[in-house]
């Protein structure tokens, strides 16, 4: 295979450290199983031609037809571009479609070369025939390579008529890809299940030409020094000397990368390394296949391949026996083919500018790749030979038959290539972007630079353009001929940061899964993760953070981390994904923000929510001593401002220019008037909990006095649901509930499900409808677990606990108080009396009866809840003689009427500000007036002390002995 690029070889040996990016692919014939048709694509061997045509008889027959001036120039600077023009004489190879078509296709000369080192006449290393193979074998062989040739035949006929615009069919991408295919990315059409691909990995695989990007942590482990080995007669010496360049190479997939100097590098590019056990054959003896005068391979002896038991050479599959054994007394890196024959190497490919002789959309690419619709089946090939006229009039190309199909593949490639248009680099570029899969190939085959440098696009490369654009096939053809993987543009950024950014899935797998650094920042410090997370690519985060590569908590130049980021885009999805893979958000940016202030920036409540579900504090403040209240408000983000006022946040924090929150935003603006309530209620108080309720409710409340010197109330446990001491054998029984049938939600009043229905006394927002009776409220049956609703449904409000903000506050003559710290409509339910759950014989024995309220109507009340040891914020709730809350009876979980939720509703319009308090009733007065009188305050008291005295004048002395009954009965609302 080698020798059918025999000068070529040569030639792109010398050229490769110049060319170092170029020398991933198509270059080298024996990169890949499918080199033939690698080579058949590959500049250098077309170019191969004209340099020595100078001193063989086809030369001369190729400068009969043209008259380039240039051809005088071979060995000068310039020789390479003038050279190269010289493609245009092939030109002179018989261009009739007749004699092209048949020319073998690639696929069958990659088949006739597997079948060569399969074949039964395939000679052992001795020379020796081998055992034919087994005639059935042999005939499946050539049946499927006939079926393999039809369908070729037939798939590009079909491409040919079906598509004739650039788009480049699947089974075309397939072929390119089967042909372009390295090792490294297998993985890249492993679903296409070639059996092409399949045999190859059969034969040897030299990569002695490739390249694999850099891998920092190689270079690490390597300490910078080159890592190759020379073996001399078994003795092992490390090389060690510097590294210059740190793209990895090695001499096939079966040993370890490796970083190397340039001494090295020659040495690699000159198959000097031994593919089987990845030394160096510089010295002793080991083996040398010699497939062209201008080629050697080196290797040893045992590591020659072994196929079907005949042995071959590992960097070409040339068999053994032709190989001959080779003692050099000390290292040597020279060749040991004759140096003439490196004369009149031309480059390896063409520089900037270089002609290109391709369309791109005239032809199609099967055909020039040699898989004509009308490629003859069966074509033998020595038939090919024959029609090859440069073939036979070269010597060095009649060593090997599948050599002499490869020039016959690049004949046909030359052929059919249109001369008239010529691409100047930038297209490659721009058929990246484009997606013009083809015209990318061709120009790649004839040698444009892949990292040919936009200088109007910000020195971006067509691999940027191509990830940008998600062309993956591109992505591949470009990384494949050479292109850096990680090469930056201007603001260094890389082609996996555009996929990144845009969006491009399908291309980040791929240029992650080929070694693309991950973790590579730009000149704003932004890492892929960045970029996707700013972008709100939610897949791609996810991607990048599954494949281990990524710090989550990686901060750019401003400090930013991708939390950050996807918070100040809203991208909240994002943000619940980056928490649950431990993303930091207490990580301060350049200006000491954390993640919390870019909520607030950013007004998106949800995240802030999040966040502060997270433990985000609250109270962080940055390098001006604003918090996050300070920069909700200053952004009249009023959803932000009244989450962070529920979350207990300072209203009255100063930052470094003395502003509060409130002086921070608009006298006019809705935050403002949010903050002013806080202010008013506030400004004198000494705010002694940010929330008694340690976190148990879904708002806080936060406990201020203004009074006295008194602490927070420390003597009881705040609980939020009901509890009990002693067993109470509630009926739990789910078949004992009603429920409603509806579907989705209980949005009529009267919920209509036809069956057993609960009547919902709830509005869309919740609160009561105006008809509920205040005055003797109905039990209220909220949906439940057997019910058929969804839990959004309308008729669920008490079950879903305290949702207003409140505040626990000193009295001046009532001990503590409630009061709302929000505006609050008439029916809205605003909290639960929550406390122990005891019987009434139990209350009878208790001493302290201040917290504790009967849960009937009944006098023969059987069961109490007392908040005294245990309750939520409804224990603090005083007596109002004109109360503004109203008790009803709720039952939710369970329907056992003895035991209902006493859940308290607004019975009026209540301001932020205002007190609450409910009725609690005659009977308690009866009993406590003795003691002390109402200090409600309002001018219809009937309990004060003014007020008692004047009923004690008025009533006779009988009366006198016995509290008079209060005109209000509200059963509902009466403490024991
Ligand atoms: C359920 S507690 C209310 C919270 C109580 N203020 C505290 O500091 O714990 C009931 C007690 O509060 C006081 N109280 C409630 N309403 C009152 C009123 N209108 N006038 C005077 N005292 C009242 C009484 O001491 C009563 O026994």
């Amino acid at each position: 295979r080698e020798a059918k690029t025999a000068k070529m070889e040569n030639i792109c040996a010398a050229d490769a450290q110049q060319l170092p990016a170029r020398s991933h692919l198509p270059q080298n014939p024996s990169d890949t199983p499918s080199s033939e048709q690698t080579a058949s694509l590959t500049p250098p061997a077309v170019t191969a031609e004209p340099a020595a045509s100078s001193a063989s008889p086809a030369a001369s027959k190729l400068q009969l037809g043209e008259t380039h001036s240039g051809d005088r120039a071979f060995s000068s600077g310039l020789s390479s571009r003038k050279k190269k023009r010289r493609m245009g004489t092939y030109s002179l190879v018989p261009k009739k479609k007749t004699k092209v078509l048949k020319q073998r296709t690639v696929l069958e000369m990659f088949k006739e070369l597997q079948q060569s080192a399969k074949s039964p006449q395939t000679k052992d290393i001795n020379g020796e025939k081998v055992a034919n193979a087994s005639e059935e074998e042999e005939s499946e062989d050539m049946e499927s390579e006939e079926e393999e040739r039809r369908r070729a035949h037939q798939t590009s006929a079909e491409q040919e008529t079906a598509e004739p615009n650039d788009k480049v069919g699947l089974e075309q991408l397939k072929f390119i890809f089967r042909v372009f295919l390295i090792p490294s990315v297998f993985f890249f059409i492993s679903n296409t299940s070639a059996p092409v691909v399949e045999e190859a990995h059969e034969l040897p695989l030299c990569s002695c030409r490739m390249e694999t990007p850099k891998s920092r942590e190689i270079l690490i482990l390597a300490d910078r020094k080159c890592m190759a080995t020379e073996s001399v007669d078994g003795q092992l010496t490390r090389c060690q000397s510097a590294v210059m360049k740190h793209e990895m190479m090695r001499p096939s997939n079966s040993v370890q990368l490796l970083v190397l100097c340039e001494d090295h590098r020659n040495g690699m590019v000159k198959h000097q390394c031994c593919p089987g056990c990845g030394f160096f054959c510089r010295a002793g003896t080991f083996m040398e296949c010699q497939p062209d005068v201008s080629i050697s391979h080196r290797f040893h002896r045992t590591c020659a391949s072994v196929l079907k038991g005949q042995s071959f050479c590992p960097h070409c599959g040339e068999e053994v026996s032709k190989a001959k054994e080779v003692t050099i007394a000390k290292a040597d890196t020279t060749s040991t083919v004759p140096s003439a024959a490196v004369l009149g190497s031309a480059p390896l490919c063409a520089p900037e500018g270089r002609a290109d002789t391709t369309t791109g959309s005239s032809i199609s690419l099967p055909s020039a790749h040699g898989l004509n619709s009308s490629a003859v089946p069966g074509s033998s090939r020595s038939a090919s030979l024959q029609s090859d006229s440069r073939s036979t009039a070269s010597p060095t190309l009649l060593q090997g038959a599948p050599r002499e199909t490869l020039e016959s593949v690049l004949v046909a490639l030359d052929t059919e290539k249109p001369k008239k248009l010529r691409f100047h680099p930038k297209q490659l570029y721009l058929s990246a972007k484009q997606g013009e899969l083809k015209k990318v190939v061709l120009m790649l085959v004839d040698g444009i630079d892949p990292n040919f440098k936009m200088e109007s696009q910000n020195k971006r490369t067509p691999l940027h353009a191509a990830a940008e654009g998600g062309h993956k096939d591109i992505c591949h053809m470009l990384v494949q001929s050479g292109a850096n993987l990680d090469m930056c543009d201007e603001d260094q950024r890389t082609p996996l940061m555009d996929a990144c950014e845009n969006n491009n899935m399908d291309v980040v797998l791929y240029l992650l899964r080929a070694g693309a650094s991950a973790n590579h920042k730009d000149v704003e410090g932004f890492t892929c993760l960045h970029l996707a997370a700013k972008s709100g690519h939610y897949n791609i985060v996810q991607h990048l953070l599954s494949t281990g590569l990524i710090n989550v908590n990686c901060q750019d130049d401003g400090g930013w981390t991708a939390i950050i980021w996807a918070t100040e885009y809203k991208h909240a999805d994002q943000v619940k994904l980056l928490l649950s893979k431990g993303a930091d958000i207490s990580l301060r940016d350049k200006e000491e923000n954390i993640c919390l202030h870019w909520a607030a920036f950013s007004g998106s409540v949800d995240i802030a929510e999040l966040l502060l579900n997270a433990s985000s504090d609250l109270h962080a403040v940055n390098i001006h001593g604003d918090s996050p209240l300070h920069i909700a408000a200053r952004e009249n983000r009023l959803d932000c401002v009244t989450l962070f006022l529920s979350r207990g946040a300072d209203v009255f924090l100063k930052n470094r220019e003395g502003e509060t929150p409130p002086d921070c935003c608009s006298h006019n603006s809705k935050a403002w008037a949010a903050l002013d309530y806080e202010n008013r209620f506030l400004s004198v108080s000494v705010c002694l909990h940010r929330d008694v309720s340690l976190g148990q409710e879904r708002v806080p409340i936060p406990c201020v006095n203004s009074v006295d010197n008194e602490p927070h109330p420390e003597d009881y446990k705040y609980i939020s649901e009901n509890c009990v001491t002693s067993p109470l054998n509630i009926d739990r029984n789910i078949t004992h509930l009603q429920y409603c049938v509806c579907k989705e939600d209980c949005s009529s009043s009267i919920c209509m499900c036809g069956q057993l229905s609960l009547r919902c006394w709830y509005d869309k927002h919740g609160r009561l409808l105006p008809e509920f009776c205040r005055e003797e409220p109905p039990l209220i049956f909220e949906c439940n677990h057997a019910c058929s609703c969804w839990k959004t449904c309308r008729n669920r409000v008490v079950q879903k606990g305290l949702r207003t903000r409140l505040q626990l506050f000193r009295t001046r003559k009532k001990g503590w108080g409630v009061r709302a710290l929000q505006d609050i409509p008439k029916g809205t339910f605003v909290c639960e009396y929550v406390g122990e759950i005891i019987s009434e014989a139990e209350a009878d024995m208790r001493q302290m009866d201040a917290y504790l309220f009967s849960l009937d109507d009944k006098p023969q009340d059987l069961y109490c809840i007392d908040a005294r040891f245990y309750g939520n914020i409804s224990r603090f709730l005083n007596h109002m003689c004109e109360p503004n809350l109203f008790a009803c009876r709720v039952f939710t979980t369970h329907q056992d009427l003895r035991f209902p939720h006493v859940a308290f509703f607004a019975s009026e319009n209540i301001k932020a500000g205002e007190e609450l308090g409910f009725n609690y009733g005659d009977h308690f007065w009866e009993v406590k007036s003795k003691l002390f009188t109402c200090e409600c305050g309002s001018p219809k008291c009937k309990f004060s002390s003014s007020a008692m005295a004047s009923l004690q004048a008025d009533s006779t002395p009988e009366d006198q002995q016995q509290p008079s009954a209060s005109p209000d009965t509200s059963s509902s609302s009466s403490p024991c």
